[in-house]
């Protein structure tokens, strides 16, 4: 079997086989883009041959921008159109294709690569594991209403009032705009509001230029609610469609928690819908809070979404910001490319120091592990009460837990 890297010619084929892999049909083109095959970058293409030529497995990357705890935005590779014909699967296709793949991205100086895993079980035996997480949250539109917060109030007692609909309960402005009405507005407010979202990818100009992927990029009819400050500066947008008496919203994007909740305040108010699914929503976040009636809001579809595999583990975690001097040692293997080594990770004033040592270990982990501890957004004591770090001394892991914890969770709702 032979693995090359494609050109231009070989776009077709490559599109075909990624098709074939996943089981449907050639797509016919869309009026006016929206493929998201279109934001392919040829050169970090991969296909898989046989030894007569037949193409049998395809693998890719995109060049996208990640925003690291603290703020530092660096360069990562999205995998992405990872498949193997039916015919040709279970013989090691997929594996050698990673391994190809990995080299490659480290010949390429990057010590970061993220995907989107369609299946859980296949990509943690390559080094990458589950480092951001979603859900949706879905609201009984009748039981919608948002209470008033309760921080400034002195007395600290009294009722939760009601507030939907409220007239100027919250600054700023919205405007319905359809997608082709929003120029460049959506683009900008997402840049601004992914290089502040630790988790978040950037999405390169190409993508809004050739409308690939989903909405709000994609041609797909939508409503697009803009959110403006009083100054009249784009501050946040939600996209979103009704059907079948439901509110889907696609993403929220907002500058800030007040104008998250202008928007949401502004979509929980629609007439003639039954509920309001808001898609993206992380862990933890305040709009299940700001409900007056708490069940009002049901999490479902709780899953894994941004995966995280190191490259190069000083480089990485020399990168990203801590919020806590310390002093942690990692024993850190990565069985699929071989590698072992031990690290001393050393932080004073938010920066770290990454430095081999022949210390005895805090923690003895998988380069798999490494990668869901690293944005902050899974706690180191949760994967060694899992069994899958160890933990050399009573109080490593809460050591960890101290250092890989970030102020803001991480979060990504890109999709590649
Ligand atoms: C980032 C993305 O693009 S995600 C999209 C991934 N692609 C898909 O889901 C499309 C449909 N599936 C496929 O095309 C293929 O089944 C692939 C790409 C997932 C796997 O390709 P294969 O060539 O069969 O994988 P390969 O033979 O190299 O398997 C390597 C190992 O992974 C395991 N494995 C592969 N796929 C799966 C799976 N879906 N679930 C569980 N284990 C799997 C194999 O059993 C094997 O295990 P072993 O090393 O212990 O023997």
């Amino acid at each position: 079997m032979e693995i090359r890297s494609t050109t231009d010619e070989d776009r077709d084929v490559f599109v075909d086989t990624v098709h074939a892999a996943f089981g449907h049909f050639p797509e016919t083109p869309v009026d006016g883009g929206g493929l998201w095959w279109s934001a392919l970058e040829t050169d970090r293409c991969l296909l898989a041959l046989t030894a007569d030529g037949k193409p049998v497995g395809t693998a890719s990357a995109y060049s996208f921008e990640l925003t690291l705890p603290g703020g530092a935005l660096v360069p990562v590779s999205g995998v992405t159109s990872v498949g193997v014909l039916p015919s040709h699967r279970r013989r090691g296709v997929l594996s050698a294709m990673m391994r190809r793949q990995l080299g490659d991205l480290k010949a390429r100086g990057e010590f970061l690569s993220v995907l989107l895993a369609s299946e859980a079980p296949i990509y943690g035996r390559y080094g990458y594991g589950p480092a951001t997480y979603t859900g949706r949250l879905t609201v009984q539109r009748h039981r919608a209403a948002l209470a008033a917060p309760r921080a400034d109030d002195a007395a600290g007692a009294q009722d939760v009032r009601a507030t939907r609909g409220a007239p100027g309960a919250d600054a700023g402005t919205i405007e319905i705009l359809r997608r082709a009405e929003c120029g460049e507005i959506l683009e900008q407010v997402y840049d601004r509001y992914r290089r502040t979202q630790p988790g978040a990818l950037s999405r390169p100009h190409r993508w809004w230029e050739l409308r690939a992927g989903q909405p709000p990029i994609s041609p797909a009819p939508r409503y697009i609610a803009v959110h403006r400050d009083d100054d009249g500066v784009p501050d946040g947008y939600a996209s979103y469609a009704i059907e079948s008496g439901a509110l889907t919203v696609d993403e929220t994007i907002a500058g800030d928690d007040a104008v998250f909740t202008a928007l949401a305040r502004f979509l929980l108010g629609h007439d003639l819908v039954s509920r309001v699914v808001f898609k993206h929503v992380p862990p933890q976040h305040p709009l299940r809070w700001q409900l007056a009636d708490f069940r009002a809001g049901e999490v479902s579809n709780d899953t894994d979404w941004l995966w995280v595999r190191l490259l190069d583990v000083p480089g990485a975690l020399t990168a990203r910001a801590w919020p806590v001097d310390g002093e942690l040692v990692l024993d850190v293997r990565d069985p699929f490319l071989g590698d072992h080594g031990r690290y001393a990770l050393t932080v004073r004033d938010g920066k770290a120091d990454c430095a081999p040592t022949d210390r005895a270990p805090d923690l003895s982990l998988d380069v798999r592990d490494l990668g869901s501890l690293y944005l902050g957004g899974t706690a180191p004591s949760t994967l060694v009460r899992a069994g899958h770090i160890r933990a050399h001394h009573p109080s490593a892991a809460a050591l960890a837990d101290a250092l890989f914890r970030t102020d803001l969770s991480p979060h990504c709702l890109h999709w590649f």
